[in-house]
């Protein structure tokens, strides 16, 4: 997994373009959103997203974190509500910024993993429910930065990053692996 991870062209990032990424963000409204991923031994839950933006696309389950709820508390409700399951162990792992060329907002992602859960994943109004093994994940259905931090996520690492999408080609970006979630936390460019 390690050797996935340093053959992405955004992990050789040097400081200069993390300063610019963080130059890129700073002042820009941020959206906030969060992304569980359920990984069970070498298998992970994704769900196909059936209507809205992402639409068509493989992800992990998440959404906009709503006012009065923590981002955790979003991020399990969120899962409960589009693949029918509780989380028990929701760890916060990472935090992406993802900016469309054209757009004033900055989408704020918080990254969680879990690998303990209530209930049986069950389709969903907005996303299906399916199992990958983490050697057969469909990268090519997914989002176009996902390939890159996964191989982090999946060998237990922490991360975060910024990628500039123009639709949804990635156009420039940074990732880095952190020490800890505290340190992925204190995402490129944000305030807060
Ligand atoms: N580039 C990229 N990689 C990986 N994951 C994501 C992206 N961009 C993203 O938006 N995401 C994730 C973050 C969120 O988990 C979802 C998007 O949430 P969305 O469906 O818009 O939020 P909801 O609150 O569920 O929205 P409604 O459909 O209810 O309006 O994708």
């Amino acid at each position: 997994m390690a050797a996935v991870t340093s053959a992405s062209p955004f992990a050789r990032a040097s400081p200069k373009m993390i300063d610019a990424a963080a130059a890129a963000a700073s002042g820009r409204p941020l959206k906030l959103l969060t992304l569980l991923l359920v990984v069970q031994g070498d298998r992970v839950l994704l769900g196909m997203k059936k209507r809205g933006f992402g639409m068509g696309k493989y992800n992990g389950y998440g959404g906009k974190v709503e006012a009065g709820e923590t981002v955790l508390e979003g991020a399990l409700r969120e899962l409960h509500e589009e693949a029918g399951i509780k989380a028990t162990d929701a760890t916060p792992r990472g935090r992406m910024l993802f900016e469309f060329r054209g757009e004033e907002t900055v989408m704020d992602v918080r990254v969680f993993s879990a690998s303990a859960f209530e209930g049986e994943p069950t389709e969903s109004e907005e996303m299906t429910t399916e199992w990958f093994g983490v050697d057969k994940l469909p990268f090519d259905r997914m989002w176009a930065d996902d390939r890159h931090w996964f191989p982090i996520l999946l060998d237990g690492g922490f991360f975060r990053g910024y990628f500039e999408f123009e639709k949804d080609k990635i156009v420039d970006g940074v990732l880095e692996r952190t020490a800890d979630a505290d340190t992925a936390l204190k995402a490129f460019g944000a305030s807060k």
